[in-house]
């Protein structure tokens, strides 16, 4: 079998692509014995060949011209990242009959559906196992494993970079500005750490992990997102004192007939399975009918982890090739609708900073009563008694179940008050 081979055309030799090179050329023989045919690096695409690389893969394989190199592949393994030209290349590739792995979560939570229709229109597979939690396998268990089952919601730890800032807040006491500085430092977080920090990079695979576990087209204008930014070093120590841990959470869920799809900022009990997930890892938490919980956890970023993700599509999808076997494809069928945030029920802590007088918390207990929100605790920190002016003092209220609808009308109300300075958070709450 391994005698005969198949053309492997590369674009992109960046952090994950330069390891996806390197295993394509140190493991050659193995690959060709685990495939049943051999795979055949044919080049490169780059932007500049003169750049300095890894000397163990041939410098004759870089080339400029990924039209070119394509046209000539029977697989083609996209890590360049961005929208364009990365669709048209993908598209290109795909009409042209050849496999497609690719990382590229940003253009799959845009472009997901056009990418996957053109997969099925030629009759090839497109595989994008790297661009969720990295080396983490995730979306194959979503789209194989639990392909019997039901899937009622999935919770995931799905960025690094914040992860790492918010573990460093909860761990050492810092503040957000300086566990960011470590971050990049430590070359975790992007120099531009926006997409990161802003959640916009744990939306765009959580469209992609409920487009799976619900069978239904998301993209990332389906998810209802907030960054990290405004969390601080009080509001981890306040969730320390009860019993709790800060983390980015991406939440999909079913939601009477549709499916609620966002990224926040989320206080998560210390003994649930994803408090104990630090520094940068990842961890995918997933519900359904007949498993009932399963956690998927490990390194989501990374060249070499993400290039393992990589390559396990790639393994896969070439012996399918060799084989002869059909592509998987869509599995969109149940059309479900992405539903509003604005009636998903959740419990709540919220901050205020207020005046420290009589009659101030009663007034604040009087509105959410009248919003008909239940306060579960609600706890004021100890005014200083040598501040001058006029005292203040923080409270913090965490509410029992309520719509995001409702909070919203009390805090608009209660931020009214006279003796109410601001609202200084709001975080959810899961069990
Ligand atoms: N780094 C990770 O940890 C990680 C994890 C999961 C997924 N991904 C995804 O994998 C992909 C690659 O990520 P990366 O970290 O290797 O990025 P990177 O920026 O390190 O590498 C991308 C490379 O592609 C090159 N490139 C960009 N446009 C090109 C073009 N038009 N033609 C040829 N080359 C071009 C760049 O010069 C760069 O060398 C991205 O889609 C990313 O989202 C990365
Ligand atoms: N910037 C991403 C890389 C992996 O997708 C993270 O921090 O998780
Ligand atoms: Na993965």
């Amino acid at each position: 079998m391994t005698d005969r081979s198949f053309k492997v055309a590369l674009l992109g030799a960046g952090t994950v692509g330069s390891q996806v090179a390197r295993i394509l050329t140190e493991d050659a023989e193995e690959l060709a014995s685990r495939i049943g045919s051999r795979p055949e690096l044919i080049g490169i695409a780059v932007r500049d060949t003169t750049a300095a690389r890894d000397t163990t893969v041939d410098a004759a394989l870089y080339t400029t011209d990924a039209e070119a190199l394509i046209d000539a592949a029977d697989v083609v393994i996209e890590l360049t990242g961005g929208i364009e030209p990365a669709r048209t290349r993908i598209l290109r590739a795909l009409s042209g009959g050849a496999a497609v792995v690719t990382g590229n979560k940003a253009l799959l939570a845009k472009h997901g559906t056009e990418l996957q229709r053109a997969a099925d229109a030629a009759g090839v597979q497109l595989s994008y196992e790297a661009a969720v939690a990295g080396a983490i396998p995730i979306l194959r268990p979503l789209r194989d494993s639990l392909a019997g089952d039901r899937i009622t919601r999935v919770l995931g730890i799905m960025n690094g970079t914040t992860n790492f800032i918010l573990d460093a807040m909860d761990s050492t006491g810092a503040q957000f500005d300086d566990a960011l500085a470590e971050a990049q430092r430590l070359g975790y977080a992007e120099a531009d750490p926006t997409a990161d920090v802003e959640g916009h990079d744990a939306a765009a695979k959580a469209a992609i992990v409920a487009s799976l576990a619900f069978h239904s087209e998301f993209t990332i204008d389906d998810v209802h997102c907030e960054g990290i930014r405004e969390i601080s070093a009080d509001d981890v120590a306040a969730a320390q004192a009860d019993g709790y841990v800060i983390k980015l959470l991406a939440v999909c869920e079913l939601d009477g007939e549709g499916v609620n799809i966002r990224v926040h900022p989320t206080l998560i009990p210390r003994k649930h399975p994803l408090a104990s997930v630090r520094d940068a890892y990842n961890a995918v938490f997933v519900e359904s009918r007949d498993a009932g919980e399963l956690m998927f956890y490990g390194p989501g970023a990374g060249g070499a982890p993400t290039a393992s993700a990589v390559m396990g599509d790639f393994v896969t999808l070439s012996r399918r090739k060799v084989l002869g076997g059909p592509a998987i494809p869509d599995q969109s069928h149940r059309n479900l609708e992405a539903t509003s945030l604005s009636r998903v029920v959740s419990r709540y802590t919220v901050g205020l900073h207020v005046k420290d007088k009589l009659g101030v918390l009663a007034r604040i207990a009087q509105v959410f009563a009248d919003h008909g929100i239940s306060i579960q605790t609600m706890h004021q920190t100890k005014h200083p008694e040598h501040e001058a002016g006029e005292p203040e003092t923080t409270i913090r209220i965490v509410t029992h179940r309520t719509t995001d609808e409702r909070l919203e009308g009390t805090l608009a109300e209660i931020s009214a008050l006279p003796t109410v300075d601001r609202v200084t958070s709001i975080i959810r709450v899961e069990n």
